[in-house]
């Protein structure tokens, strides 16, 4: 049945304006100004933004990490995602050195079938460039349709890359058209600095922050963008944390190099402090680049409103404090990175950046989905409140106010790194391609829904190419 969303402020990252919203199909088929339509489902959106569903370009659902697997699968983790406001993730598929691509892609689609509430992408690990790997490359990208591919510059031992591999990478993504993301730290300093640490009897989580510091985060954002513009190719930084990394993307982006950069709201709202916490609660906010002090969010904030960062991704890769991040009692290196975001990004930053008068109301659309749209090659399907587009969209209460909590969020996790934080605003009703998914705030989804996204290139995306030409223009 065609449903017409009646009456809401309907806001894009460039326009806001009152109208009604048909949809048929699954797709917005109209949109205007008092619109009639026999036999459509009327939904009132009256005091209401309409926004298009949010998109989150980083998360880790069912991902086997530091000797445990994430507490939310593809069925929790887009359930949460779902309820508060984003009806698209794209998910890290991880690989193995000497493993056939095609077989880690299937075991991802393998998490991800049957269980997803809301559409989904991958974005491929390269771990080696081989003649198999090289062979099989060009499939995954221009068939599979994953057109990211992800160099870790960190986690030595596990993960980690050398930088052959990431100039490679970068080279290859440049003849096939596809965004290559890094993880920027130093992981062999990193590793030298754990092991002194250790050495010396400082095993708590404090010393996780300070055996990676910012500046090294800086100095490995800086060589991969340095390789970037060598390379002549593109660059997606993830989860910048700090004031040296901003610099060093705001400086590659002057010189014309293509690169992009996200934060995460944990980057935004939480400080090194929190890892002090007493009796190892600060286990809880174990994240890789690690919580920065707080003068470093200055930064952060200002490169989102000038631009200079372009996304925001929740980086939700949740384990519950008893039994995964109690692994790591007595040897901070032990416990498993990350925490859980994905419920809560979209309305943090409505509420942190919109009602805080940091953002606007425009941006605001722009870094919780339009850019992430454009960026992986989902764009205008996806991003936008636009006639043929998918009819992904989110009736928000501005208003609203609430106390972000393990007591009321949806997420598979015994905790919530922003407890007690008072926001205003909430997504009351949500769609997915038309569907229900969130209506007045109750789930009425269905496991298996959410359908696999086969990405365009980036290279075919709106944002492509230099910076300085207008290419690349974020406005
Ligand atoms: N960020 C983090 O601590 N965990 C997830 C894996 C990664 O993104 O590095
Ligand atoms: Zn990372
Ligand atoms: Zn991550």
């Amino acid at each position: 049945m065609s449903k017409l969303i009646k009456n809401g402020t309907i806001v894009t990252a460039s326009d806001i304006y009152q109208g009604d919203i048909l949809i048929e199909q699954g797709k917005i088929s109209q949109i205007g100004k008092s619109l009639h339509v026999e036999g459509a489902e009327v939904v009132d959106a009256t005091g209401h933004y309409v926004f298009p569903g949010g998109i989150d370009p980083h998360t880790h659902l069912d991902m086997p990490f530091g000797g445990t697997v994430t507490a939310d699968n593809f069925e929790t983790g887009t359930r949460a995602a779902a309820f508060g406001g984003t009806t698209t993730i794209i998910d890290f598929c991880l690989t193995n050195k000497g493993k056939p691509l095609h077989e880690s892609v299937q075991t991802w689609h393998a998490k991800a079938e049957g269980k997803a509430v809301i559409d989904y992408g991958f974005h491929l690990m390269i771990a080696e460039i081989t003649d198999e790997v090289l062979a099989e490359l060009p499939q995954m990208i221009h068939d599979e349709g994953i057109t990211s591919l992800k160099v870790f510059m960190a986690y030595k031992n596990v993960f980690q890359a050398d930088d052959g591999t990431l100039y490679r990478t970068l080279l290859e993504a440049k003849k096939h058209g596809a965004l290559v993301m890094v993880h920027a730290e130093n992981g062999d300093v990193i590793d030298y600095l754990i092991k002194e640490a250790l050495e010396a009897g400082q095993t708590d989580p404090i010393y996780h922050a300070l055996t990676r510091p910012s500046v090294i985060e800086g100095e490995a954002t800086g060589r991969a963008a340095k390789l970037t513009g060598m390379a002549n190719s593109q660059l997606y930084v993830v989860h910048v944390t700090c004031e040296e990394a901003v610099q060093q993307i705001t400086e590659a982006r002057n010189k014309g190099v293509d690169i992009w950069g996200e934060t995460c709201p944990q980057y935004l709202m939480l400080d090194q402090t929190h890892l002090e916490k007493p009796d190892f609660e600060g286990a809880k906010y174990v994240w890789s680049p690690p919580l920065r002090p707080k003068e470093h969010q200055d930064a952060l904030w200002t490169a989102l409103k000038t631009g200079q960062l372009q996304t925001l991704g929740s980086d939700h890769c949740s384990f519950n404090f008893k039994g995964q991040k109690e692994l790591g009692r007595g040897d901070f290196s032990r416990i498993p990175n990350g925490g859980p975001c994905i419920e809560d990004r979209f309305s943090i930053l409505f509420s942190e950046g919109v009602k805080k008068g940091r953002i606007t109301l425009n941006q605001f659309v722009d870094i919780v989905a339009t850019r992430s749209a454009k960026l992986f090659g989902l764009f205008p399907q996806k991003g936008t409140i636009a006639v043929g587009g998918d009819a992904d969209l989110v009736i928000f209460d501005p208003e609203a106010e609430r106390t972000l909590s393990v007591q009321t969020h949806h997420m598979n996790v015994d905790y919530n790194p922003f407890e007690g934080i008072a926001i205003t605003g909430e997504p009351v009703t949500v769609l997915s391609r038309g569907e229900f998914v969130i209506r007045d705030k109750q789930f009425v989804g269905q496991p298996g829904t959410g359908q696999f996204l086969k990405r365009k290139t980036y290279k075919g995306t709106a944002y492509a190419g230099d910076p300085k030409k207008g290419g690349a223009g974020y406005v």
